[in-house]
């Protein structure tokens, strides 16, 4: 951890209930709503130690209804539903811009995905191509997909706009925690490649072991990840390299730091991995992916080197980042980048600390 005197210590805050240690601290963050200077900053600290140390927290009070929320489980449940081949009428390969559906086919380089089963609507903000900063041929920026039922897109806007202003606005709090100008990182979140997942995973046939992989241990590629899910399954890894499960409740979002905020923050806060296990036949889940723009230059913030901590990363441009990674995770994408340059496998060197952990785990007591 930074020995970063202008900020604040990152231990005894406080975490609002006891729980098994490494279980994601739970934070109300009813303030937020606050005026008061005073109490959006000890929010504010309160996510930012979280991020600093766990690198995962679950939120309560965020003032999404939990009708929205069913709403859009509900629109997920009707499309997925639908016989494949008319799901495919609107597969994310069909989309300039990497929208619409993933089906169970579109599977990633993950080597512990042992029994992967899922499929996924993406989506995003609902850009148009007049929009400024949208620029053909990128992928997440641009209109979405819809499918042909207005209720699903009524539902799914709904809970996309306000999630996106939750995830914002929890940007806003962590610039106050570390201490940096206002807008700092919010200001370069302004045509952002954020994206909405609707995720549906079944468990495959066959699968004995249901404590199996089925999405492979990962972390996000962007800043922060507010996720939504009904079922349990969903793991993170420790400080200690141990996998722990994160509890289920409805009125709670799991809120969590991705690689492009490590980076900015000089690794102060922790992009964690986290992996989903086929403990049950069936499970939804709904994570927003809060990302910068995609010509941000991530490099650390000048606040965060000049306190005894050199640079640790160097810079990257946003929408190369999440480009490469798509490409990892897209075989329709990889298909694409085959005919041009062939970069072999993708790797992200933020899950070095999957790699370490599965080392330690596979060496000889
Ligand atoms: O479904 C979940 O609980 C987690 C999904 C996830 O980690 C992801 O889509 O990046
Ligand atoms: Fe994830």
């Amino acid at each position: 951890m930074h020995p970063s005197p202008r900020l604040p210590a990152s231990k005894g805050q406080a975490v609002e209930c006891t729980e098994p240690a490494g279980v994601p601290p739970l934070i109300d963050v009813s303030a937020r709503r606050l005026q008061d200077p005073v109490a959006r900053r000890e929010l504010g600290d309160r996510l930012g130690n979280a991020a600093r140390t766990s690198g995962f927290f679950r939120i309560k009070g965020h003032g999404i209804a939990l009708q929205t929320i069913e709403a859009a489980y509900g629109a997920a449940r009707r499309f997925f539903a639908r016989p494949d081949a008319e799901k495919r009428r609107w597969y994310i390969g069909h989309s300039p811009n990497h929208r619409g559906y993933v089906p169970f086919t579109e599977k990633g380089d993950y080597p512990d995905e042992v029994h992967r089963s899922y499929e996924a609507f993406d989506l995003g903000h609902d850009g148009s191509r007049n929009d400024p900063g949208y620029v053909p041929g990128r992928l997440l920026c641009g209109p979405n997909v819809w499918p042909d039922d207005a209720e699903f897109r009524k539902a799914v806007s709904a809970y996309h706009d306000q999630v996106a202003a939750l995830g914002q606005d929890l940007c806003q709090l962590l610039e106050l925690h570390l201490r940096v100008p206002a807008g700092a990182i919010t200001s370069r979140m302004r045509n952002p490649m954020s994206q909405l997942r609707l995720l549906h995973y079944v468990r495959a046939a066959g699968t004995r072991d249901a404590k199996s992989v089925n999405m492979g241990a990962h972390t996000d590629y962007e800043c922060l990840t507010l996720l939504h899910t009904r079922n349990e399954g969903l793991q993170v890894l420790t400080e200690s390299g141990a996998w722990i499960d994160v509890p289920v409740d409805p009125r709670v979002l799991v809120v969590n730091i991705g690689d492009m905020l490590e980076a900015w923050t000089n690794g102060l806060f922790r992009s964690t991995p986290h992996r989903v296990l086929n403990l049950r036949p069936e499970r939804f889940s709904m994570p927003y992916f809060v990302s910068a723009d995609y010509d941000t230059e991530i490099a650390p913030l000048p606040g965060l080197v000049d306190a005894g901590c050199a640079s640790r990363y160097p810079p990257f441009r946003a929408g190369d980042h999440l480009e490469r990674m798509l490409r990892r995770d897209f075989p329709y994408l990889r298909a694409q980048a085959r005919s041009g340059v062939n970069e072999g496998p993708v790797t992200n060197p933020f899950e070095d600390r999957i790699r370490a952990a599965a080392a330690a785990e596979a060496r000889p007591d």
